[in-house]
């Protein structure tokens, strides 16, 4: 058995995010958002289910900090509910929304965790979607605006602040795909999402540094490692096109101030051309402190012309597969956080999700032995290892996710926690894979 150490710095944490957890839909002010209303549009959502009640964590977010204390994380991601702070997305600040994350942010300190914010994580005001949400340059102004008031309300004690969660899911996923809120599909809409949520980054990021505030911010893409499942020329273009609409297409402009050229002249093809107005690419490049990556999983893929939008098809390797179906491919950590380090140089990496879902079974004596996600996490963790051994300037990580929650449109059969979240009462049981991370925490490692 060879013995894992990670560095003495490194940061373990898990992460959330509002609208999957929080419940108290409409309290204190609250404002409807676009999962709201998508979350109740028929057939958008397994079962019907939605986020009105969630795990309650706004009422229950002391035994969510007691578990985290009881984990030992160094620091816990959690996401603010911009519907909260304003129920229309602008005008006047609805002061219990701020308060209810004074609570959770001051018993994180108590604890001694420290706060890492995403300000976006999904959950547009609706008010902002009527006005046309992210299609609208005006929403770049809302968030800017929003960003501030929080800047403000925390700073010195949330020293970590990610933008915007995965702005692949917020423009390709939600308006292309349709397949999250709002459910559009429409290649260009989402050209011109992905566009101005990565312009409201960058003025976000201007913004923080205009005012001063304490601590680091950066932003969260979600990367997938794909390669070619042959060494032909069109196995690896077409592997290319399909990895580069997930990660290069945000990577480049966050990190180079420009798009991958081969993939705009392909969406040029499909008639969605990029709505950059001048200074945009400047804005969106502004110099980060941290990039946050979410890694789950990756894959082969070869030519099939006109298999879906590049001429792309998946191929099936034989992985082990979680219950979301996608393959266990932890090799795909190493190589697409020593391909980002590689392209985009020595910007520090936080890991900001990875994680499993399974079907986990609650026993008489409410424990889960969740041992295939154990499995994942170790090997996640290895590969972790792999890559501080190799020089990439991995900071942290960030377990998808403390508790069972409301997973989008799979709504609540589908279970990523560490802790198994009982939906009828409520209560919180840590599973197994809780019980290993917190003794890889406690020894900062474990035999592999
Ligand atoms: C392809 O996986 C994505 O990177 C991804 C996976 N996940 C995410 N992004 C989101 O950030 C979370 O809100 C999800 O709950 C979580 C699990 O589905």
């Amino acid at each position: 058995m060879a013995r894992i150490d990670f560095p003495k710095d490194f940061v373990w944490g898990t992460a959330t995010a509002s609208y999957q957890i929080e419940g108290a839909w409409q309290e204190d002010g609250r404002g409807p958002s676009i999962w709201d209303t998508f979350s109740k549009t028929p057939g958008k959502v397994f079962n019907g289910d939605n986020g009105d009640v969630a795990c309650d964590s706004y009422h229950r977010y002391e035994e969510d900090i007691a578990l985290l204390k009881k984990l030992g994380v160094k620091a816990y991601r959690f996401s603010i509910a911009w519907p909260r702070i304003f129920p229309q997305g602008t005008g006047e600040v609805n002061e219990k929304g701020l308060d209810y994350y004074r609570k959770v942010v001051d018993g994180l300190i108590a604890a001694g965790i420290e706060p890492c914010v995403t300000l976006y994580h999904w959950d547009l005001p609706q008010a902002l979607q009527d006005k046309g949400g992210w299609d609208n340059r005006d929403t770049i102004d809302a968030f800017v605006n929003y960003s501030e008031v929080i800047f403000k309300a925390f700073n010195g004690k949330i020293k970590q602040w990610i933008t915007f969660n995965e702005t692949w899911c917020v423009s390709f996923l939600s308006n292309y795909l349709g397949l999250h809120a709002p459910g559009n599909t429409d290649l260009q809409l989402a050209v011109n999402v992905a566009h101005h949520c990565m312009v409201a980054h960058g003025e976000a990021v201007k913004k923080f540094r205009e005012l001063g505030i304490e601590g680091e911010i950066g932003t969260t893409h979600n990367l997938y490692w794909f390669e070619p499942y042959s060494t032909s020329p069109e196995d690896a273009a077409a592997a290319r096109r399909n990895r580069a609409f997930n990660n290069e297409w945000f990577m480049e402009p966050t990190f180079k101030g420009t798009y991958p050229q081969f993939l705009v002249d392909w969406f040029k093809g499909k008639g969605a051309e990029v709505p950059i107005l001048p200074g945009d690419m400047e804005t969106i490049s502004q110099k980060i402190d941290f990039i946050g990556v979410n890694f789950y999983s990756g894959g082969f893929g070869r030519y099939k012309k006109d298999e879906g939008l590049f001429d792309c098809e998946e191929v099936q390797v034989g992985f082990d597969k979680t219950y979301m179906d996608w393959n266990v491919y932890a090799d795909g950590l190493y190589k697409v956080l020593s391909w980002a380090h590689e392209e985009y140089g020595d910007t520090p990496i936080y890991i900001t999700e990875n994680g499993a879902c399974y079907e986990d079974v609650l026993t008489e004596d409410n424990r889960v032995h969740d041992v295939l996600r154990k499995e994942y996490f170790k090997k996640h963790f290895i590969q972790c290892h792999r890559l501080i051994e190799s020089g990439v300037p991995l900071k942290g990580y960030f377990a998808w996710s403390l508790l069972d929650n409301f997973e989008w449109a799979e709504g609540y059969r589908k279970r990523f926690g560490i802790v198994y979240t009982n939906y009828e009462t409520l209560e919180r049981y840590p599973k197994d894979s809780y019980y290993f991370i917190q003794d890889v925490i406690k020894n900062n490692g474990f035999e592999a």
